[in-house]
């Protein structure tokens, strides 16, 4: 059992939400990689990071777009975070230097911790950052608490609400 359960609060994140917050993601990325602003590639970590990677590499204009997968949450339970397929190796050149590594989120770091530890050199970024990951990321856009669950678009439908005052 993970001890991070319960989660206190709820985030959810609509899909219009995180458009805009990985395109604010690209914007605060942009002219800032090593060759003449540019990077040569964006690895995003599945399965969360395949969205905003590819909304960043659309933004930018990145054409060599990679994954790296990595698992270390099963629902709200965290486990040991295992690489389960890498990048092509050529990614993986100068520990990564001139790559961008986009992630959903960073929550307690494990898997940025993982990974930078694969691509040293590489650049590191993410939407949501929770404060005890934060540091593990060079770029991210909003803070939530530690003791909250961020869910996201693709875990959610719409649905019928109760209004707060019942019809008795
Ligand atoms: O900072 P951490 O505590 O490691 O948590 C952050 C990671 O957890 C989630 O991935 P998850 O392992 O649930 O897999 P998924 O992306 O396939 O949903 C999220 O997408 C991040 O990759
Ligand atoms: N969807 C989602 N996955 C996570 N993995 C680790 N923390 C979180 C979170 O807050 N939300
Ligand atoms: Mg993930």
């Amino acid at each position: 059992m993970s001890d991070r359960l319960p989660h206190e609060k709820g985030f959810h994140v609509s899909w219009d939400q995180l458009h805009r917050d990985a395109r604010a993601l690209a914007w605060r990325l942009d002219g800032k990689g090593p060759d003449e602003g540019n990077w040569r590639a964006v690895v995003g970590i599945t399965r969360g990071g395949l969205v905003p990677a590819a909304i960043v590499a659309r933004e930018l204009d990145i054409r060599k777009v990679d994954t790296i997968s990595v698992k270390s949450y099963s629902h709200q339970e965290q486990r040991e975070a295992k690489v389960i397929k890498p990048t092509q190796p050529d990614i993986m050149e100068n520990g990564g230097e001139g790559v961008l590594i986009v992630d959903d989120l960073v929550d307690t770091g494990n898997t940025l911790k993982l990974v930078r530890e694969l691509f040293p050199k590489a650049q590191f970024a993410t939407v949501y950052a929770k404060p005890k990951g934060a540091p593990l990321v060079d770029t991210y856009i909003t803070e939530v608490s530690q003791d909250t669950w961020i869910f996201f678009p693709w875990d959610m439908a719409l649905q019928y609400v109760q209004p707060y005052r019942g019809t008795e």
